[in-house]
Order: structure tokens, then C-alpha cells, then sequence
């Protein structure tokens, strides 16, 4: 039976050795407490480090973590100290996280632990190659495992790969600033769908695609070699009915089942029965910002001094990546600052902040939740925010308000929250007057709103989505894998080009024969393309065309005088073969006058981009142009074009990177047709790469060899990748 590989830096139990004690707990954080409900349902694997290094483990205690992962259909991947030193606190924790959360002045680029990076994601790569087997599905998770989809899909090409960023992806002006950028971008690219929280992200790093490594990307398909990989965005959700459902039975229970923890909390709460909790959890991270928070509920005090004994902050925060500094510095600011305002503010029965610093069972985390009248959740950034979803789940009676920074990404899907800015303390200190205030009819409004949408795309929901999009990418590779011109097909078509008696090639220029040139002038063919078209010309029987929106001067210069026929403009002109040119198409020139200045304001407003005058056409060309801006421009042109041209004379069309106007009466698909009335060909075959073929295509008949360069949308039958397996195939054509 076929399986799912999940895989990521940690597994879902957490192993940890001291004193010679080995103890093994749930992992913490939103990744493992996500996917542990998707890996518990499902049928397969889940590869991750077990949080002990190869160093701590003698062979009994080697024996015993074995056993453990192995019953929760775990697989450890063994790190010594130094890769966690390098990886994990070095790299990932260093560069990637602080980089990725806009961090700048946090980042280190040290050429070693990216090194260390390079050589665990390999460690990655080739404990699940071992454990893959035909038709198995992976799913990688996280920064940490950047490079894993493509190290993966080298070895394993027919293997299905997604892939989840659980932090944000940032601006392509901050990613841009990563020195190992386009590294990094290729082995994402590894994966056949790329998964995020929310659309900012994913249009981050399209816009990184296009601008770092200029791919061509149409809409949310990028094309990357033979491959179109899927980019698409899908909030994570949670265990809906796991927290609910004990939040139910906290409720229900006597009081000899209270936990010790619940208890405490219990005999806290009645020290002053009247003040509100605000609840606060997080891991101790710079980015979910705590010292802000307790700031700002210091402002709180001082603003509303009326509210003093009558709320109390629990905050707890759990260690985490306690061995970088940046989170040592923090856990001393933030020690600091709840000693500060405990000190400013208590009197002999309220003490303002209730700080804990561990990490809590669930049961425990349930009692915080159930307890709280608000919770206050400020990070700086945040990929997602689990506990925001987590607090509202808990709300069995509806009751409670959720005060959420919009810079997190949970924010996008919960608007019902008391959304806030987390650098603004006075927001935040507003913010929780109006929550303490808030009616309970409109707690429970916005509240019921929140549940509703947080049970119908839970976590599992969130998986199926993933998992479904993922198995359609197949659909999209089967389908170019289906007319790809294997070597099969393209003997077929080469032995029925040698039985054939009357043979017609129709050859597109740019990007077909050569490839793209920032300047168009500078693609002339070199002597290799002359050589393969004359020798090919000399094959018995046969007509070569090539077919190009060229205009006819520099056509006639690189190729007039080589006996091949030439057809340019899109059609307007034919040269046949030792002949003179002759027009195709009779067309007028004069709207050029009304056209041109409209195109020579978009080439002032976008740099890089230029003016190609031909006979009969203007061509609009943004090769050089940072390409989003281009796109935006592109479709700015055609709203200007539709209505400066008011009857069906002139036709727009969107080459590769060009946009060009053109009489509508002239196109690639009615030259070819007219070329064919010359003689009664048994053997058609057409090549391009642009939209301006789709004519050719579309037009030939039925019986043609219709080839498109490049795996994109098409009409034509086959397909090939690039100029050189063009090539390949003419060659393979001379007799
Ligand atoms: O493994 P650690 O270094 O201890 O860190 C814990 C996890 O933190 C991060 O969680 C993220 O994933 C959550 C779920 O998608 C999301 O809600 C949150 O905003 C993220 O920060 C990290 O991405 C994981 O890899 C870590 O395991
Ligand atoms: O003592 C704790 C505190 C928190 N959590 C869990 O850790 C996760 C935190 O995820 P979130 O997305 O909020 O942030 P992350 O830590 O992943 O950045 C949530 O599922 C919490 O229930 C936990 O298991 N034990």
C-alpha cells in the first residue's frame, strides 16, 4: 500500500536525556502539534531528528529511543552535536528564522553552518530515500528543510512532493538580502506544490521566483524546467475537537479530578475573584513579542489605573533554542520586565503578572484557556499562531475575546478578533479596556463565528485540502509526461518523415531555433543552426519554412540568402526559396501614429523595457523589466489598447515578454495554411514556443506534428523543452 512520508526537523515525541534519565514527551510548537493529529489518522511514516545527538546515546539507550519512535511510526534521523550546533541552533535558528520573520539585524550569514545546513538536509534526504518506496506521496516541512524537496526529486523524480513553510516568507527586499539565495529558492522548487499560510506569503515568494531567477510563472503555476510546480496557499487549522471536546469535560468534572496545576490556579483566582484573567502562551521567541506585551500592559495600568487589581496577566512562556543568544537575552529582558512591573504594581493581595516559564502538559494548557476571560497574543511576526485558534476552541460557552496581532498570520482568517498592531502599546492597552469591557452578546457573536469556521477547516481539513491539490499536480504531469516527445515517439515521426514523399517543416525562430536574447537584435543564428538548416534543406523532398514575427529586413540578413522560405511579420511577407518577397497580406500602416506615443509612455514608466518598430507591428518588449511591475504594466496596455482601437482592425497579442499590436488579419495560422495550398504535403511539422503559434497549431491539419517548446498551456500535440532538444530533433531529421 502506498504511503505518506511526512517529514521535518523534529518528530512529534520529543527525547531528551538528563542525568542519564532518558524522558520522552510530545514535541511543542504548531508543526508537531498540527501534524501529530494528520500522522496519528493516517497511514504512513513521519522522519524527523529525535532531539538527542548520536554523542548522548550509548547502544541500550540507542535501544530504547529506537524503540519509542518505532511505535509511533516514527524514523530518527541521527545528528551528532555538531550538526544541531550548526543546523539547528547555527543555521536555522540564526539565519533563516530571524531572516524569514524580519529579524534583519538578528541574521547571521556564517559560511560554515550553511555548510552544516547543506550536508543535514542531505542526512534528511537519504534516511527517506531509504524509506521510499513506488507511488509514495512526501510532505516536508519547514525552514529547516529547505533544500529537501529537490535533493528528493533528483533521486526520485517520479515521487510526488509537497511542501509546507510554516513560518511567513518575507518580501522579496528582504529575502533578496540571503547570500545563498537562488540555492535556496532551487530546492524549494524541488517539491511539486509549495505550500503557505496565507496569500502575502505566497506571493512573497512567487515575486522571489520571478525576480531571482527570472522564471515564468502563470498565475500560480511556475514553469520550471519539465516540471510546473504549484504554489498555493493554505491556512493551517487545527485539532477543533480535541480541544473542544476537553474543554467539555473540564467543565464537567468534579472536584477531585481537578489537576494540581488547576487547583493552584483556582486558589489564585479567588485571592482576588473579581480581576479577569488575560491569558498569554507562546514559546520564549523574540517574535512573538512578549517584552512589547508586558510593556504595553504596563501602559494598560497606567492609562486605566481604575483597572488595577482587576485583571491579572498569566503569561506563560515556554524555553525555547535556549543555546542561541538572542533567546538568552530575551529570557533575562523578560525576567527582568515582570520583576519590574510585579514590583511597581503589586499590592499585598494582586500580583499584576502571573509568568511561567516551562512548558505544560494539555491538560494544564486546557485549564490556562478554559480560565481566561481574554487572551492577548502580540507577536512581532508569526507564520500562523495555533494558540489563537486554540483559545477560541476552548470557549465552550461562547464567552472570552481574542486580542490578536494582525501581524500574525491567524489574523487573516480572524477578524472577529480585536485585531492590533503589536508595536503600538497604546492599541494593545485600548485594546484590552475593550475586551474587558465587551458585552457577553457580542463576545459570543464574534466568538461563534470564529468557532464555526475554525471547526469546518480543522487541521485534518487542512491536510485533505493539501494532499488533494498535491494529487492534481499529477494530473498536470501526467499530462506533459503524455506528450513529451520520448524517444518512441519521436522515432515514430522521424521514420514517417522518411516514407513521406512531400515534407513541409514550419519552424518558429526565437525560442524555437535560438534562444532569448535581452536585446533581440543580438539572437542571429550561429554557424552550428546554419549548418543543421542547410544540411537539412538538402534532404530530398523537402520545404523548410521559418515562420517568424521577425520583420522581413532582418530575416532577409540572417537567412534571406540561404534557400530556405522565409514567412515574417507574422505572415504579412513570404519569400520563397531563391524568389523575391511577395506580400501575404495587404494592411494599413497609419493607426502606428496613434499607437506609438501610447507605448512610449509605458516604456518612460518601465524601466528596462523598449520599443520595437517593424513594418508592421509594434512590438513592446519588458525582457529587462522587474517582472512584476512589467505584468501589472502588461495589463494596464491592454485596458489603454482596448479602448484606443475601435474596431476589429488591430489584434494585441502576449508573446514571451512582449507584448505586440498587430493588424488582426495577419497571423502565423493563415500564412501556414496558405504555404500548404503550394503542394500536396504527406508530412506536416510545426515548432514554436509562443502564444503567436498557438495559430500555427490550431490551424494545420489534423494529421500535422504539432510541437510546443516549453511546458506550458498549448494546442499543439508534443511537446519538447528547449531550443537544444529542437535541435536534437532536426538533426536526427538529416538524412
Ligand atoms: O522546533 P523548535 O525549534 O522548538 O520550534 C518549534 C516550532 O516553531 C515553529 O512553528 C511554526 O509553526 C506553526 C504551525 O504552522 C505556526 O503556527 C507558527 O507560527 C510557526 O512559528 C516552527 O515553524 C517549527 O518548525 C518549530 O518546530
Ligand atoms: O506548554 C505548552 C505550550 C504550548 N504548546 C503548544 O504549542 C503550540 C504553539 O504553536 P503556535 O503556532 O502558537 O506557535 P509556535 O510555537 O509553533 O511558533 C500550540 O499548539 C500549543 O498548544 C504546548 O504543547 N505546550
Amino acid at each position: 500500500m502506498n504511503k505518506t512520508i511526512i517529514i521535518s526537523n523534529r518528530l512529534p515525541l520529543q527525547v531528551k536525556l538528563e542525568n542519564d534519565e532518558l524522558t520522552i514527551k510530545p514535541s511543542v510548537g504548531g508543526l508537531a502539534t498540527g501534524m501529530r493529529s494528520v500522522h496519528t489518522e493516517g497511514n504512513g511514516i513521519w522522519v524527523g531528528w529525535s532531539g538527542v545527538t548520536e554523542e548522548e546515546l550509548t547502544p541500550e539507550l540507542s535501544e530504547k529511543v529506537q524503540e519509542a519512535i518505532t511505535r509511533e511510526k516514527c524514523v530518527s534521523v541521527p545528528l551528532n552535536r555538531q550538526d544541531v550546533e550548526d543546523f539547528y541552533f547555527g543555521f536555522s535558528n540564526k539565519a533563516l528564522w530571524p531572516l524569514f520573520h524580519y529579524f534583519l539585524e538578528y541574521a547571521e550569514f556564517d559560511k560554515d553552518q550553511w555548510e552544516s545546513y547543506k550536508e543535514v538536509n542531505q542526512k534528511f534526504a537519504d534516511v527517506v530515500i531509504e524509506n521510499i518506496e513506488d507511488g509514495d506521496t512526501v510532505w516536508v516541512h519547514d525552514y529547516q528543510l529547505l533544500l529537501l524537496p529537490k535533493l528528493i526529486k533528483d533521486k526520485k523524480p517520479n515521487t510526488s512532493i509537497g511542501f509546507f513553510l510554516h513560518i511567513p516568507y518575507p518580501s522579496y527586499e528582504i529575502f533578496r538580502v540571503f547570500p545563498w539565495r537562488e540555492e535556496l529558492l532551487h530546492g524549494m522548487l524541488g517539491a511539486d506544490l509549495l505550500g503557505f499560510h496565507t496569500y502575502d506569503y505566497e506571493r512573497h515568494f512567487l515575486s522571489s521566483v520571478k525576480r531571482l531567477l527570472k522564471l515564468e510563472v502563470n498565475f500560480n503555476e511556475i514553469s520550471y524546467h519539465d516540471r510546473i510546480v504549484k504554489v498555493d496557499s493554505f491556512p493551517m487549522g487545527i485539532d477543533y475537537q480535541k480541544f473542544h471536546n476537553a474543554a467539555l469535560k473540564h467543565e464537567q468534572r468534579s472536584p477531585n479530578e481537578k489537576t494540581e496545576f488547576h487547583r493552584r490556579l483556582e486558589d489564585h483566582i479567588e485571592s482576588s475573584p473579581d480581576a479577569k484573567i488575560i491569558l498569554s502562551i507562546d514559546r520564549l521567541d523574540y517574535t512573538k513579542g512578549i517584552p512589547n506585551r508586558i510593556k504595553a500592559f504596563e501602559f494598560f495600568l497606567d492609562k486605566y489605573p481604575q483597572y488595577r487589581e482587576k485583571v491579572r496577566l498569566v503569561m506563560l512562556a515556554v524555553p525555547s533554542r535556549s543555546n542561541v543568544d538572542t533567546y538568552q537575552k530575551l529570557k533575562r529582558e523578560t525576567d527582568e520586565l515582570v520583576g519590574r512591573i510585579n514590583g511597581k504594581f503589586a499590592t499585598v493581595s494582586w500580583t499584576p503578572i502571573w509568568y511561567f516559564y516551562r512548558s505544560m502538559p494539555f491538560g494544564n494548557l486546557i485549564d490556562l484557556y478554559t480560565s481566561a476571560d481574554v487572551a492577548l497574543i502580540t507577536p512581532l511576526r508569526d507564520g500562523m499562531n495555533l494558540v489563537a485558534k486554540e483559545y477560541i476552541a476552548t470557549r465552550v460557552n461562547n464567552d472570552g475575546v481574542l486580542i490578536l496581532s494582525e501581524m500574525a498570520g491567524a489574523s487573516i482568517e480572524m477578524s472577529e478578533a480585536i485585531l492590533i498592531n503589536p508595536t503600538s502599546y497604546e492599541e494593545i492597552a485600548d485594546a484590552i479596556k475593550k475586551a474587558i469591557e465587551m458585552p457577553l452578546e457580542e463576545q459570543k457573536t464574534r466568538n461563534h463565528i470564529l468557532q464555526k469556521r475554525l471547526a469546518r477547516y480543522s487541521v485534518e481539513k487542512w491536510a485533505e485540502e493539501f494532499f488533494k491539490s498535491l494529487n492534481a499536480t499529477k494530473t498536470i504531469k501526467e499530462a506533459i509526461v503524455a506528450k513529451k516527445l520520448e524517444k518512441h515517439l519521436k522515432d515514430k515521426i522521424i521514420s514517417e518523415y522518411h516514407n513521406a514523399d512531400k515534407k513541409l517543416l514550419l519552424l518558429d525562430y526565437d525560442g524555437t531555433l535560438v534562444g532569448f536574447k535581452n536585446n533581440p537584435q543580438d539572437a542571429s543564428p550561429d554557424d552550428l543552426l546554419i549548418t543543421l538548416l542547410d544540411n537539412l534543406n538538402q534532404n530530398e523532398n523537402t520545404d523548410i519554412v521559418i515562420i517568424s514575427g521577425r520583420d522581413r529586413e532582418t530575416l532577409s540578413k540572417w537567412l534571406g540568402g540561404n534557400g530556405y522560405n522565409l514567412i515574417t511579420d507574422h505572415g504579412v511577407w513570404l519569400k520563397h526559396a531563391h524568389k523575391d518577397w511577395e506580400p501575404l497580406e495587404r494592411i494599413k500602416k497609419d493607426w502606428m501614429d496613434k499607437i506609438l506615443p501610447v507605448l512610449e509612455t509605458f516604456v518612460d514608466r518601465t524601466p528596462g523595457t523598449f520599443i520595437e518598430k517593424k513594418n508592421y507591428s509594434l512590438a513592446w518588449h519588458y525582457r529587462k523589466a522587474d517582472p512584476e511591475l512589467a505584468q501589472r504594466r502588461t495589463v494596464e496596455l491592454n485596458t489603454v489598447l482596448t479602448h484606443l482601437i475601435s474596431n476589429n482592425e488591430l489584434s494585441v497579442l502576449e508573446g514571451n515578454k512582449v507584448v505586440e499590436i498587430k493588424s488582426s488579419n495577419v497571423n502565423k495560422g493563415r500564412a501556414a495554411t496558405r504555404f500548404l495550398t503550394d503542394k500536396n504535403y504527406d508530412f506536416i511539422m510545426a515548432i514554436g514556443d509562443d502564444w503567436t503559434d498557438e495559430y500555427m497549431f490550431e490551424e494545420l491539419p489534423e494529421n500535422a506534428k504539432t510541437v510546443k517548446v516549453g511546458f506550458k498551456n498549448t494546442k499543439a500535440k508534443y511537446y519538447l523543452k528547449d531550443t537544444s532538444e529542437v535541435r536534437t530533433l532536426l538533426n536526427q531529421l538529416v538524412s
